[in-house]
């Protein structure tokens, strides 16, 4: 049976979401380890004022392809990027562009979507339910296609704790809610989507389980493979360890951490961590594009990509690798010393909010006001508790996930496509990883050099001696205001300084006494 890369060979190839975090590194892969696949279309819109193509060229130059541009510089001929919005009818393709890969497409990977906790709940439905209709509408006309690859969620049914490699019924029927919210107001909208989420957090991870039931509706005779990524960090292996390029899930939390604004954030110490690197997701992906092709099983198959099972490790764990890398490896114009603690306990988390992060916020605001500066610290923490007020619910509970289909995928791999398509988790050296992935948030989220340490480190002395500076004024200031003005005080001090007295006396003449 041919491997993975020859099964890739000569594939036209179309994907979602390649502009996003995912996609990127989903296009760089099958471009390094498949080099001769044919053509990858990608579906991309214009945004923030770039054109198409100036997007795609920005993202090509970008340092994630480095490995790709060593081995062939002419890499950008094989992207084909494909205007398109998906949130428009007929995903707003041209009838030219529909022509062209209704009659070239083999395979389809779906990762676009708004992963947006916040996202209200008829735009989360828009794109990550309806686009995935209209995406499997086009899939359907497409002649060669061979296989239909969409990207869920691990959390799609966390409202279950154990969620197997099923498609569940969904909260809802899609089209029913589909034809509501059509004519309803956004503010009728608002009010009742805490009603139609129910036990779920957010409207991400409702419509990210519409979107299967989608799937699973539309696919008709589609060969069809759904991955259940859950919380994707950096990568672990390829192109290099430690590569990440956004603040989405814990990312942002440890630059926050990493630079002293976060102190304190609710999670459980004893919860498993289920992060997963992203070339793990990636290969994983394209691992089961083949299978699925190849092996045409008769319904759409679910694989957890997760690694709680399998390779388990901890909040606590994580929050002490996380610290110590970022002493060691400092990141520059920290606000305070990194010192984050996580606690389960609401009022203890509260206190330290109050403690750590605002009372500190309001000072520096003040210390800004009066040297004739806009104050800014008190709205960080603001957007910094909106954001870690979401992640919240993933980092307080277990969730299990059972993978059978990952670990059947990996049985049907041959030695050689195990190594170049590795999602062995098993072999995962957490603490190891978790140094490269906050190196990786140092060097390519914040762009930081590390040759800027040695400063970095600097720093973090002189904020430590800031923060000596300000305990002993503060001790003083106590000392002044109840040692000096009560005589209670005054009793309990001279008590203590004649039992440290006593104590030094009786210490000295033992020790005279033994020579
Ligand atoms: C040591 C402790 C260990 C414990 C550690 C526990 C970790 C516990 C993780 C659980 C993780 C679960 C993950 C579920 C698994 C999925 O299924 S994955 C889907 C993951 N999705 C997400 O993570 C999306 C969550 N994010 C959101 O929903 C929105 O970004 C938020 C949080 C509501 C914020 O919205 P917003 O206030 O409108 O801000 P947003 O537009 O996103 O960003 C504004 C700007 O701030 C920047 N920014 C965002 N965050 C930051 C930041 N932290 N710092 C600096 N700048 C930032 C952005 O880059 C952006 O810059 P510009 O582009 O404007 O230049
Ligand atoms: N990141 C994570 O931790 C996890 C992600 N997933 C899933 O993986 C997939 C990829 O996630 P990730 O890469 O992190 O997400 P990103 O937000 O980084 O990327 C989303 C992609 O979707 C595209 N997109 C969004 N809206 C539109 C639109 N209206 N029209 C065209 N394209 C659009 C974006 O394009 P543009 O650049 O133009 O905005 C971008 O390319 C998603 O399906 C997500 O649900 C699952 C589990 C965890």
């Amino acid at each position: 049976m041919a491997s993975i890369s020859e099964w890739y060979a000569g594939k036209n190839v179309l994907i979602t979401g390649a502009t996003g975090f995912m996609g990127k590194v989903l296009v760089e892969k099958l471009l390094r380890s498949c080099p001769e696949v044919n053509a990858l279309y990608i579906l991309v819109r214009p945004k923030a004022g770039q054109s198409m193509s100036e997007r795609v060229q920005d993202m090509m130059k970008s340092k994630l392809f480095d490995r790709v541009r060593e081995d062939n510089p002419e890499f950008h001929q094989k992207i084909i990027p494909i205007s398109s919005e998906l949130t428009q009818p007929g995903l707003a393709i041209s009838p030219e562009d529909v022509q062209t890969l209704t009659s070239c497409i083999n395979i389809v990977f779906h990762c676009a979507a708004t992963i947006r906790f916040d996202e209200p709940l008829k735009h989360a439905l828009q794109l990550n339910v309806i686009a995935t209709q209209q995406l499997l509408s086009l899939a359907q006309q497409m002649k060669h296609l061979q296989a239909f690859i969409h990207i869920s969620t691990a959390y799609a049914n966390c409202n279950r704790r154990h969620i197997d490699e099923v498609i569940y019924p969904p909260p809802v029927e899609p089209k029913k809610l589909i034809d509501s919210l059509e004519w309803m107001d956004d503010n009728i909208i608002l009010d009742i989507t805490p009603r139609l989420i129910g036990d779920r957090p957010n409207t991400y991870t409702y419509t990210k389980a519409l979107a299967e039931c989608v799937v699973q509706q539309e696919s008709g005779k589609l060969n069809i493979g759904i991955i259940r990524p859950s919380i994707v960090g950096a990568s672990w292996q390829e192109p290099f360890p430690g590569w990440i390029d956004n603040f989405n899930g814990p990312s942002g939390v440890f630059i926050a951490a990493g630079k002293g604004i976060l102190r304190t954030m609710r999670a459980s110490n004893d919860a498993v961590a289920d992060l997963i690197p992203v070339d793990v997701v990636i290969n994983l992906t394209l691992a089961a594009g083949w299978y699925t092709a190849v092996h045409r099983p008769k319904t759409a198959l679910v694989y957890n990509c997760t690694t709680g099972g399998i390779n388990p490790f901890h909040w606590g764990e994580i929050e002490h690798h996380v610290m110590s890398t970022f002493k060691r490896n400092p990141l520059e114009q920290a606000f305070r010393r990194p010192n984050a603690n996580i606690t389960s306990n609401y009022l203890i988390n509260q206190y330290w909010i109050l403690v750590s992060h605002k009372f500190p916020a309001l000072l520096y605001d003040l210390f800004l006001r009066l040297t004739g500066q806009k104050p800014q610290m008190m709205r960080i923490f603001n957007r910094l508790h909106k954001a870690i007020g979401l992640l919240e619910y993933f980092s307080s509970q277990d969730w299990e996930w059972n993978s059978d289909n990952m670990n059947m995928l990996m049985s049907h791999l041959s030695a050689e496509d195990r190594k170049t398509f590795n999602f062995d988790v098993r072999q995962l050296n957490w603490p190891e990883y978790i140094e490269n992935y906050c190196i990786g948030t140092k060097k390519y989220v914040l762009n930081e050099d590390m040759s800027d340490i040695p400063a970095a480190r600097q720093h973090l002395r002189k904020l430590r001696n800031i923060r000596y500076t300000f305990n002993t004024v503060l001790l003083v200031f106590i000392w002044r205001v109840f040692i000096a003005r009560s005589q209670m005080a005054r009793n309990i001090w001279y008590f203590v300084v004649s039992l440290c007295f006593k104590f030094l006396s009786y210490f000295r003449a033992s020790s005279t006494l033994t020579q």
